[in-house]
């Protein structure tokens, strides 16, 4: 086993050291033990398993789902996650769960300011505000789209989010998310998949922490279909990196707070629900650097559809509708002849969350800032900035790269319903619409 260095972490296993040990690829049958001989050989759940561990199954699907989706863990933990007392119900902060309670909606375009970080210094669950969401978190179905905004690490204190499984992209400051399967460090321009049902803590190497959340109720994230791409390309398998086992050995007094059905409830625990010293299988958390994406666009002509930027979607059950994707504008060469190169003018049936991570984004040549965001659902119209339209309409259209900023859009079904909070922030822009006044009639009749 590694020295542990406690000044880090108390976490003990190959993961306590300062550079993380990951294993690659999306999807995987991972086997990992923090102690060797944590895992039994040969079955399952053996009359009693190795070193006196608890046997225990993580399903993420239901049993009979699929061999090809069916994903779920063998976990060997110091204690079964069933020893714990009852949940007692407590203030959920900012966090809010569809459906969202709006009783008129408004057609009107959004677009907010950098999230701003709360006064009182917040742990990254603390700090989780609802910006909006669709679909019904009791029928796990639709997402909801939440802000983080942290500056104090979690300590002696857990989470598990029953409602959804969690993508988080950081847009400042790095996390150190300790899970029951083990430790995964993420930075801007990473992100981080944490499955429905896992508990987790979050730490803080860089004091603060700010970014977007996209949780999703409905069927878990999976990479998307290439089709005519072929084999390879967009995001690719061996890039996403899963923890390796690693546990806390901690008897003392620790609350464990669960989002259940948009609610949170919290029970105190005698030990440390991190307490898994091996395990096997294919559901797990997961994270992935953006710059792996392998970006397809055209060498001909034309903006093509966002679609080719999907990162991970999560199907609707209709074909071809995602209840979310996750879909990234990375650096990348436009080199498009006798076209116009940034999005297009645009309505669309599925409702558009955009966000920033660092620099600027090709569509808006002002206002849209990193830590901010826009909303444009349900056939809202939009696109270009009259800015960003006079620029691009009349340039020299050499071969260009965009390399000053990464954006990214969360695609989903169903209107995203925004909280009546996210509507009283300050940030909430309110001259958006003005982007677009000032687009000059050409139309000489
Ligand atoms: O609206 C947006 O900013 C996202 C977007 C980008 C793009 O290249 C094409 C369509 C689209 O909705
Ligand atoms: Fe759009």
């Amino acid at each position: 086993m590694t020295t542990v260095d406690r000044s880090v972490t108390d976490i003990t296993g190959p993961a306590c050291a300062r550079d993380l040990a990951y294993l690659s690829g999306f999807g995987n049958q991972h086997v990992t033990e923090a102690v060797p001989g944590a895992l039994p050989q040969g079955r399952n759940s053996p009359q009693k398993a190795p070193l006196g561990l608890y046997a225990e199954q993580l399903s993420g699907t239901s049993f009979t789902a699929p061999r090809q989706d069916n994903l779920r863990t063998w976990v060997y933990r110091i204690r079964p996650s069933a020893k714990h007392s009852p949940f007692r119900q407590v203030e959920a902060g900012g966090l809010a769960a569809s459906p969202i309670a709006n009783a008129a909606p408004s057609p009107n375009r959004l677009r907010w300011d950098p999230y701003a970080f709360p006064a009182e210094p917040k742990t990254f669950v603390e700090s989780l505000f609802t910006i909006g969401g669709n679909g019904d978190v009791r029928a796990q179905s639709g997402v909801a789209i939440h802000m983080y905004a942290a500056a104090r690490s979690m300590d002696r204190e857990y989470f598990v989010n029953s409602d959804g499984e969690m993508l988080v992209v950081p847009q400042q400051g790095g996390l150190r998310v300790a899970t029951e399967l083990g430790v995964l460090a993420v930075s801007p321009g990473e992100i981080l998949v944490l499955p429905r049902g896992l508990r987790f803590k979050v730490e803080l190497p860089d004091g603060v922490a700010r970014g977007y959340v996209l949780e999703n109720y409905g069927q878990i994230f999976r990479l998307p279909e290439l089709g005519p791409i072929g084999a390879n390309g967009l995001a690719n398998h061996r890039d996403f990196l899963y923890p390796t086992a690693a546990f806390e050995d901690r008897d003392e007094e620790v609350r464990v707070f669960n989002k259940y059905l948009g609610n949170l409830w919290v029970s105190d625990y005698d030990h440390s629900p991190l307490d898994v010293v091996g395990w096997h299988g294919s559901l797990a958390p997961y994270k992935y650097d953006l710059s792996n994406f392998m970006v397809i666009g055209t060498i001909s002509f034309d903006h093509p559809d966002p679609s080719i930027y999907t990162v991970l979607t999560s199907p609707s059950g209709i074909p071809g509708t995602a209840n979310a994707d996750f879909a990234i504008f990375p650096d990348r060469w436009l080199v498009a002849e006798n076209t116009f190169r940034p999005p297009w003018f645009h309505r669309n049936v599925m409702s558009e969350f955009v966000g920033l991570v660092h620099g600027t984004y090709d569509a808006k040549a002002e206002g849209f800032l990193p830590g901010g965001a826009s909303l444009h659902n349900c056939f809202a119209s939009h696109g270009p900035d009259r800015e960003t339209y006079e620029t691009a309409s009349t340039a020299e259209l050499e071969p260009r790269k965009i390399d000053n900023g990464l954006t990214f859009l969360f695609e989903t079904r169903l209107p995203v319903i925004p909280t009546a909070a996210a509507l009283a922030l300050p940030t909430l822009q309110e001259d958006y619409d003005a982007v677009w006044d000032g687009l000059q009639r050409h139309f000489q009749g």
